[in-house]
């Protein structure tokens, strides 16, 4: 005290209506004329120490517009007020038991149809708070919104935020306070609000559900207490307005009570009211249907269930749920209890839990068989890190640790294909495995550079013309020839000169034991002559060196001699262990000489062969004759082979029809080292490939089947392996484009010649990809495979079945037939240059001068122009020149004739043009007009 006060400064100091304390100053004769008006000292005390009982109001807002006051004594004891005011104002006494729902039901009672929770943001704090606590009290004042407007200074100055009315429990709290009215009004707010939230879950419940008569409501203050975010009420304990009231809690004798929770707090009450009912599905319908009571009864939702959790509604609610989850999984679940009754029903079946693979099962196999869905093995598969699709193929171990997850075993039960051969092998051995081996024939290749008279020299030991036969002079098949010297027979193999053959030549040195090595006297040692001499030596094969050419003028043996000490061939008369022989196969001089050499080197190698087995060997060469069909010259490395023998090699399978040697003459057998033309076949084999004679033709169709299935599995497991890889690869390499061939020859020479030529055309920017080769005419198969991997079908000296020539136009595959290789590279040659990104080249289209311009705005500047050359065309690409300097490139905005927008503008015509973003242009200026134009990249 002891300092002047304006009057609602002394009525909020004593707790009582501005009016009140301006009656009050009236009667004591000190002049007021508003509650602004100042108060002296001694006006103050006066009032303040006035003997007289102070009357004090109670206001409390009952709805927006309807504000109840009360007036009561108060009595002078500060001690005195609480049971005082209880016992003479009942009412108010069982606000202060019940303060919360009667807080809660206020704004309802008053509108029983709109329930506030649904309706948080216009309801002020005010309001909100400042309810009355007595909803019954009939008799009480109701004052509009004069009241209100009132209280909002009392507020602002007090800084006790939106609590301006007095809860039930500061009326019969705070009223008494008379030395401090401030604090214990304020404090009273704070304490009446706890009270307010948690009277539901400490009340009687009968009484609260019988004041609460909205339901929605209380159903929000139940939450309120319990669910309130302690950060908020954090934040308002730390506002300034809080500090009073926080400070002020010690001085009252009160129950310690956390803050509360703002329960009341208007805006941010209202939310909180309905999230956690409405969280729930049709959270509306239970609380405008007011069916809180039922609910709570039939055991869909219990508040005081709710309220004992410590609010935690959302469990409560899910409960509630649950059954109708568990339901409607059931419903959904129907089809996962079949599939796992399927499954034990195979599962009872012991016998029927193994698997039998044949090294190799799809996924969607496997999961047939084991009756599961593909998409679980995948599932599995992906859990193991492995991302399949349903026709990967499983190996044995991927498969039985697969298999194993579902209960299931898997046997191997591979065609076991090398038993079985071994097994014919040595079936007919009636003397015994190597006993009856006896020595066989040297197999002879002649290798060397091209020209070096290789064909010539065979052609002369053999004593017949096969140069003279052959098709351009080149030799393009492997021929096998066997001749007898002194009653000893040499079998050679006549391998290409070509380039394009170094592949074919490779795998003709590994089934050879001698390499004759081909020199020209007078040209020395060559390219093909260390390809020679490097497959010769990668495959173990000893070396006879044949200077050829002798009778030359020119010819130089030591020179040649020289030149191949290089490459550790030294001769036997210069201390080496390299046979030389100097020979003309013109002449052929010393052909015997180079014979003779020949068997003694076979009898150094021990050559032995059992012509008592079952034959085995490899196919020299094969080709598709049109009359005989397959046809295969093979060279028997052991065993004896004999008409009607079951033969297989590679895929293909059959029964030997026919044999014949190189010259023409039938046999009935074929002993080691015997070569010879072998009809009969299913298909055309593969040169390189070995062959074998079996028990049966059934037999040689289960082991021919076996590795067709085999490499159609791989061809899968590649596939998808590449797939991955090229994409990869294609994601590394940017732009990089392919050109994916297949390529079918009449014989396996021309697929060899076509694929290594083809290869050298592959660059960096365009890659050729030989994705298959195969000697015979184009297929179905030929086709789908090229239609599924983008590949083009080269054909060389053969045709495409009529099947597949149907096929390939409904696929949309381009097969290319050719007889010559070179037509063929050319060809391909065009086709990559046409799969490279073509290069951007300028047309000049035409010229235009600019005469006049216009401005217009929003549009720019347009050029009034001449077109002096050429045309303009719309959205074509100019240049703007002026004085032979390019100002400025861009595309044309627009292009008129007269008003009309016009595509194209001849020379000797005038036109108006804008240029795209660009608005500088000068009378004078020439335009120039040009488009870009693409141009093939040549490789
Ligand atoms: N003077 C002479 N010419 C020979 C001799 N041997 C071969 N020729 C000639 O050399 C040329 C090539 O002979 P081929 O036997 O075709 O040579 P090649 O090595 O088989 O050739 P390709 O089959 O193309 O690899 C022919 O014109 C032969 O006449 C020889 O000893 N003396």
């Amino acid at each position: 005290m002891g300092k002047k006060l304006r009057v609602y400064e002394l009525a909020q100091k004593m707790g009582l209506d501005n009016k009140v304390v301006l009656e009050k100053l009236h009667e004591a004769g000190i002049e007021a004329k508003s509650h602004m008006s100042v108060l002296d000292e001694e006006d103050v005390e006066k009032i303040e120490g006035a003997p007289a009982k102070v009357e004090e109001v109670e206001e409390r807002r009952i709805t927006a517009g309807v504000i109840r006051r009360r007036r009561k004594e108060v009595p002078e004891e500060e001690t005195a007020a609480p049971p005082a005011s209880a016992e003479e104002h009942p009412q108010a006494q069982t606000v202060v038991e019940e303060p919360a729902p009667a807080a809660d039901i206020k704004p309802a009672a008053s509108k029983p149809e709109t329930p506030v929770a649904s309706v948080p943001e216009p309801i002020s704090a005010d309001k909100q708070d400042s309810g009355p606590s007595e909803p019954l009290d009939e008799e009480q004042v109701s004052e509009p919104a004069k009241v209100v407007k009132e209280a909002a200074p009392v507020a602002e100055q007090e800084g006790s935020g939106k609590q301006t009315a007095e809860s039930p429990a500061a009326a019969s709290e705070a009223g008494p306070v008379k030395r401090e009215p401030e604090v214990s009004k304020t404090a009273d707010k704070t304490e009446g609000q706890p009270e307010m939230a948690e009277t539901p879950v400490t009340k009687d419940k009968t009484k609260v559900e019988k004041v609460t008569a909205n339901r929605a409501k209380i159903l929000g203050r139940v939450e309120l207490s319990t669910l309130s975010p302690p950060p908020k009420r954090q934040e308002r304990g730390e506002r300034p307005e809080r500090g009073k009231p926080e400070k002020a809690r010690p001085d009252r004798a009160r129950p310690a009570r956390p803050a509360p929770a703002g329960a009341a707090r208007g805006k941010e009450v209202a939310p909180q009211i309905v999230v956690p009912f409405d969280g729930g599905p049709a959270p509306d319908k239970e609380v405008r249907g007011g069916k809180k009571g039922k609910k709570s009864k039939s055991g869909g939702y219990d508040k005081d269930k709710e309220v004992a959790d410590g609010g935690k509604g959302r469990r409560g609610r899910r409960e509630v749920y649950e059954p109708d989850h568990d339901d409607r999984r059931a419903r959904r679940g129907k089809k996962s209890p079949k599939v796992q009754k399927k499954t034990e029903v195979t599962l009872s079946k012991a016998i029927k839990r193994i698997i039998r693979i044949s090294d190799v099962i799809t996924v969607g196999e496997l999961a047939k068989r084991m009756g599961v869905k593909s998409k679980d093995l995948i599932t599995e598969l992906m859990r193991q890190g492995q991302m399949v699709t349903i026709n990967h193929p499983l190996d044995y171990e991927t498969a039985a640790i697969l298999a194993s997850e579902f209960n299931y075993e898997v046997e191997n039960v591979a065609f076991d294909e090398e038993h079985v051969l071994t097994d014919d092998a040595v079936i007919t051995d009636e003397s015994g495995s190597d006993e009856g081996a006896i020595p066989r024939p040297p197999v002879v290749t002649i290798m060397g550079h091209v020209d070096h008279g290789k064909t010539s020299l065979l052609d002369a030991i053999r004593a017949t013309n096969v140069t003279s036969g052959e098709a351009g002079g080149i030799t393009q098949h492997i021929g096998a020839y066997d001749v007898t010297v002194n009653g000893r027979k040499i079998t050679f193999l006549d391998t290409p000169g070509h380039e394009a053959f170094t592949s074919m030549r490779a795998r003709g040195a590994k089934v050879t034991d001698i390499v004759v090595l081909v020199v020209a006297a007078d040209d020395g040692v060559m390219p093909q002559t260390k390809e020679a001499i490097n497959h010769s030596k990668a495959a173990g094969v000893p070396i006879i060196v044949a200077i050829n050419k002798m009778d030359k003028p020119d010819a130089n043996p030591d020179r040649v001699k020289q030149e191949l000490t290089e490459f550790e061939m030294v001769p036997e008369d210069w201390g080496g262990d390299t046979i030389f022989v100097e020979v003309s196969a013109k002449t052929t001089a010393n052909l015997d000489s180079l014979l003779e050499m020949i068997l003694l080197q076979a009898e150094v190698l021990e050559l032995k062969a059992n012509p008592h087995k079952r034959a085995k060997g490899a196919i020299v060469e094969a080709r598709l004759d049109r009359g005989r069909g397959p046809v295969a010259t093979v060279l028997v490395e052991e065993g004896t082979l004999r008409i009607g023998d079951p033969i297989v090699s590679g895929l293909h399978y059959g029964r030997v029809r026919t044999m014949t040697n190189d010259r023409g003459d039938r046999l009935e057998e074929a002993g080691p080292s015997c070569p010879v033309e072998v009809t009969g076949l299913s298909g055309t084999p593969v040169a390189g490939d070995t062959f074998h004679a079996v028990e049966s033709e059934k037999v040689a169709k289960d082991v021919a089947t076996h590795r067709q299935r085999k490499i159609r599995e791989q061809e899968l497991a590649t596939t998808s392996k590449i797939s991955l890889e090229q994409l990869y690869a294609r994601l590394q390499q940017g732009e990089v484009q392919e050109l994916k061939v297949i390529i079918k020859a009449d014989v396996q020479g021309s697929v060899e010649a076509v694929r290594d030529s083809l290869l050298k055309l592959s660059t960096d920017a365009c890659r050729l990809v030989v994705i298959h080769t195969a000697v015979g005419g184009i297929n179905e198969s030929d086709v789908s495979l090229a239609s599924a991997s983008d590949a083009i079908i080269l054909g060389f000296n053969v045709r495409a079945e009529a099947k597949a020539a149907a096929f390939a136009e409904e696929e949309g595959v381009d097969i290319r037939f050719y007889n010559v290789i070179y037509d063929a590279v050319n060809d391909i040659r065009d086709a990559m240059e046409g799969l490279l990104a073509p290069t951007l080249r300028e047309k000049a289209l035409g010229k235009v001068e600019v005469r006049e311009t216009f401005h217009v705005s929003k549009v720019g500047t347009i050029a009034g122009c001449y077109v002096t050359d050429g045309k303009v065309l719309r959205n074509s690409q100019v240049r703007l020149i002026r004085d032979h300097v390019v100002i400025w490139e861009g595309k044309l905005a627009s292009l008129k004739r007269f008003k009309d927008d016009a595509r194209e503008v001849q020379s000797g015509y005038e036109c108006g043009l804008s240029l795209e973003n660009y608005n500088d242009v000068k009378v004078g200026d020439i335009i120039e007009v040009f488009e870009m134009e693409e141009v093939k990249t040549s490789l």
